[in-house]
């Protein structure tokens, strides 16, 4: 049987800071399938970003342990890309060197990677921006040229940490469409980290409800096949999403 592509076992992360310890998580456990999209809500403070960070290979746990494909995570891997709510895009660099930069970095700029990130530029609506700089771009523009560079990279797993928060109501849906639509057909299994309930209704086929502090995981979610076949925008009209939103809401005000 294939190992999950993210999988945590046991997983406590402590911070030190001067004299103070914060225990951010206590034993986690779950696992993300390959080609799943698994959103973590929780309270803010309850380590979803720590999360994050273990599974890019950015912080060691402090106990337990990792993987990714079945492998322990010990340092960032080029199989994952990850997306923040800020963009971090540079401003003297054009949209084209923006998108390639990640390539750039990793050793992996070529002919064909190029015109790859080009094509999902293009795929994303942004075709025209090429040689535009960050400033002359709206936010949600911005945030999808942060998305290409993201995808450029070809990962096979994507963390995602509250990439529209940032963004009003229509440019979130938007980008939620754009996602869906550039993920598909290419088995990327995703992470998001979201504050937005209702995105994760949307975007999910699975979400874990986790509880601080320290983070532990207090529920998992199905998300129903009905809602989960449908676009975001009309996934939210479906009448499974309203009762299942209630649900999860009354489930975060307790935690
Ligand atoms: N570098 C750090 N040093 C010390 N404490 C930290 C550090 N990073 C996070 N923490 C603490 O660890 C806990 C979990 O933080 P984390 O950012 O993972 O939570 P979160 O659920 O993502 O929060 P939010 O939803 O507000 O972004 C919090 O108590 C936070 O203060």
């Amino acid at each position: 049987m294939n190992p999950p592509a993210v999988r945590l076992i046991d997983v406590t992360k402590h911070y030190w800071s001067k004299e103070e310890e914060t225990i951010a998580l206590s034993p986690l456990s779950f696992y993300v399938s390959p080609g799943e999209f698994v959103s973590l809500v929780g309270a803010s403070g309850c380590g979803k970003s720590t999360v994050l960070s273990l599974v890019a290979g950015l912080l060691q746990p402090t106990a337990g342990e990792v993987q990714i494909f079945g492998q322990r995570v010990s340092h960032p891997s080029p199989r994952v890309g990850y997306m923040l709510q800020r963009d971090c895009l540079l401003d003297w660099r054009t949209v084209k060197k923006n998108i390639t930069l990640g390539l750039e970095l990793s050793g992996r700029f070529n002919h064909h990677t190029e015109n790859h990130a080009r094509y999902l530029l293009t795929e994303l609506g942004l075709g025209h921006t090429l040689h535009q700089y960050p400033a002359q771009l709206s936010g949600g523009m911005r945030q999808r040229v942060a998305l290409v560079r993201t995808l450029a990279l070809q990962p096979d797993i994507l963390l995602l940490d509250e990439p529209f928060s940032a963004l009003d109501i229509q440019n979130k849906l938007h980008l939620e469409e754009l996602l869906v639509q550039a993920l598909k057909g290419r088995g990327m299994t995703t992470l998001l980290v979201t504050h937005d309930l209702e995105e994760a209704l949307a975007l999910s086929d699975r979400i874990l409800v986790l509880t601080g502090s320290p983070g532990r995981l207090k529920r998992t979610v199905e998300i129903p096949e009905a809602i989960r076949k449908l676009d975001p925008l009309r996934a939210r009209d479906h009448t499974a999403f309203r009762p299942l939103f209630n649900d999860l809401w009354k489930e975060l005000e307790k935690s």
